[in-house]
């Protein structure tokens, strides 16, 4: 069943268009990731989804009733600031200790209940802000670059849990990353965002590029190239060598 429907989508910050076109579906239990450039576009996709930014063009469809999950890119929480996690947790859903008690063993950190959010190391604070995602049963989780911060163990870590909380809830999984050769393994189908939609494919194609091992080390600019995808159009950010 679809979820997210994006059709045609434009979207623009006063004269300045940031997304042309963009076309998109996430089914039910898919995990899809969005890669691209800074200032491509990824945040605004996300944000147009959760309705925050309303298009210039075309439309956002939800499944009637849709449940959404939303863990955001960063959050700053002032460190002098007194505040456990379960406090963290029931400030944005109504909840009781048991259910902030599930949520955080569904993300593997069971201990964490009456912990300082201010002792929390960044992939601890991470794992909450997906247990409070989770707090409602979404069907669908959306992660704007949600490793941000972690080192690559961290990201794998992350990224493994997330697939558990796919296997055990069944809910599917929109997210931003630019851990790309991390997240790779863990997506079904990874879009590639530069203003629109550029290319799209499974890891399998991905990881079967002869280009693949140019990511490693290569940076962003180099998974772009990583694709295997038609092009009808150029990108400054594409190195001349995939040209
Ligand atoms: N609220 C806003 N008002 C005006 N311009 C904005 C706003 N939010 C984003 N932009 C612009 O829209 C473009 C796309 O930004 P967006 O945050 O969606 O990109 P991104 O791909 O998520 O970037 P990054 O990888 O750096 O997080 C950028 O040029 C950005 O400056």
């Amino acid at each position: 069943m679809t979820l997210v429907t994006v059709t045609n989508l434009s979207v623009a910050y006063g004269a300045h268009v940031v997304l042309r076109d963009v076309e998109l579906a996430v089914s039910s239990g898919e995990i899809v990731t969005i890669v691209g450039p800074n200032g491509s576009g990824k945040t605004s996709l996300l944000r147009a989804i959760i309705g925050a930014s309303p298009p210039a063009k075309g439309s956002v469809q939800l499944k009637p009733g849709l449940k959404i999950g939303y863990v955001p890119q960063r959050l700053h929480i002032d460190p002098t600031l007194p505040i456990t996690v379960e406090r963290f947790m029931r400030l944005t859903a109504p909840v009781d200790r048991r259910g902030c008690r599930d949520a955080l063993d569904a993300v593997g950190m069971p201990d964490l209940l009456t912990r300082q959010m201010s002792q929390l190391s960044g992939g601890q604070f991470q794992r909450v802000l997906l247990a409070r995602a989770l707090i409602n049963a979404p069907d669908i989780l959306l992660l704007d670059e949600a490793t941000q911060g972690l080192d690559q163990p961290g990201s794998a870590a992350f990224y493994r849990q997330i697939e558990t909380v796919r296997e055990q809830t069944g809910c599917a999984v929109l997210m931003i990353s630019h851990d790309l050769h991390v997240v790779m393994s863990a997506s079904d189908r990874v879009v590639c965002l530069n203003g629109h939609v550029c290319c799209q494919g499974t890891p399998a194609v991905v990881a079967s590029a002869p280009e693949y091992r140019a990511l490693f080390g290569a940076g962003t600019g180099g998974a772009l190239a990583l694709y295997r995808h038609d092009h009808d159009h150029h990108h400054d950010t594409r190195p001349k060598a995939a040209e």
